[in-house]
């Protein structure tokens, strides 16, 4: 069902002191690749310095994936609500983006990135790419195809795609490196398997380990997002207890910032999310949250979205927002 909510008031005041947020900022322009002409990322081709260099800031960052629960008749209805939600989330000074099935992927393109000249900073993402440009590979998705048709960020390494298809961190790696390789923005899942609340070391190991085989493979100043997904805390009623995720994370933070990520690498947290989490996170060390079943109902969505930008820039800045007839 289409949202009732809509942006009125289009231009946060932004304090002087602030960095700027980037209203035209999508992930292919992040890479400076958007103005080449044809098509950028042919196979063997490395994107050159300037297109893989990173956005100055970390800006926050919402994700919704759909995994496969819609039909691309239902995707088809929720994009009519995902764009006007991304939009009054851009003026708020929030990234989107939407990570529907396969089949979905060119209409989400369409509905998403090639609107109003790239106004909006909505991204569409694929579930899943392979490490290969092309070739015989029988099911398997390019990610320099996912590119040519708009495709901005590639979800790798979802723990469901490691425990059913066995995906490895060497696999998660390659694709990653081939995402970043055609200016795609990886989103690696990484998290714990095991829920041991009382033994944060532990879940920062598992998870920093999972990271360092990621971003091996990715270019020092290359986007890359991290998407800590404990296992234990995926598909259930509520997500991992917020102490707990401030703490992983703030661990998972350390790591990449010691990497020299400090501005290239994002942190969102997913399992379980839904609205009410993110004001209790830190949004120090946490960039954005990742949503599954609890954006289903985009008001959900939208009510996530604000919480993000009010924890990020404050309850001031935000506008109004009021209900649409
Ligand atoms: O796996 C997730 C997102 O990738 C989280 O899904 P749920 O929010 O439905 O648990």
């Amino acid at each position: 069902m289409p949202s009732k909510l809509i942006m009125r008031k289009l231009k946060r005041k932004v304090d002087p002191g602030e960095p700027r947020l980037k209203p035209m900022e999508t992930p292919h322009n992040q890479h400076g690749t958007q103005k080449k002409s044809g098509f950028a990322g042919s196979p063997g081709i490395e994107l050159s310095q300037s297109e893989q260099m990173a956005p100055p800031k970390r800006t926050p960052l919402i994700g919704m994936s759909l995994k496969m629960y819609f039909t691309p008749a239902q995707t088809n209805q929720y994009l009519s609500s995902f764009v006007s939600i991304s939009r009054a989330a851009n003026a708020l000074g929030v990234t989107t983006f939407l990570i529907p099935d396969f089949l979905s992927l060119a209409a989400a393109c369409t509905a998403l990135v090639t609107t109003e000249n790239q106004r909006y900073t909505t991204g569409v993402g694929a579930q899943d790419c392979f490490w290969e440009d092309s070739g015989a590979y029988t099911g398997e998705i390019s990610p320099w195809h996912l590119r040519e048709i708009g495709v901005g960020y590639v979800e790798i390494g979802h723990a469901e795609r490691r425990r059913i298809f066995h995906e490895s961190d060497d696999d998660v790696a390659k694709k990653a490196a081939a995402a970043a390789k055609h200016g795609l923005v990886p989103v690696v899942c990484i998290g714990e398997v095991d829920r041991n609340e009382s033994d944060i070391d532990c879940a920062v190991q598992f998870s920093v380990k999972q990271m360092a085989a990621a971003v091996r493979s990715v270019p020092v100043d290359s986007q890359v997002v991290f998407a800590y997904e404990p296992v234990w805390a995926i598909g259930q009623p509520a997500p991992a207890p917020t102490a707990y995720i401030n703490a992983v994370c703030a661990g998972l933070r350390s790591y990449l910032d010691s990497d020299g990520r400090k501005n290239s690498a994002r942190i969102i947290y997913g399992g379980s999310a839904g609205p009410g989490l993110f004001s209790e996170l830190y949004s120090g060390t946490i960039d954005g949250m990742f949503i599954g079943r609890f954006g289903h109902d985009p008001e959900n969505f939208e009510i996530i979205v604000r919480e993000i930008a009010s924890k990020k820039f404050g309850e001031q800045n935000l506008g109004c927002i009021e209900s649409k007839e």
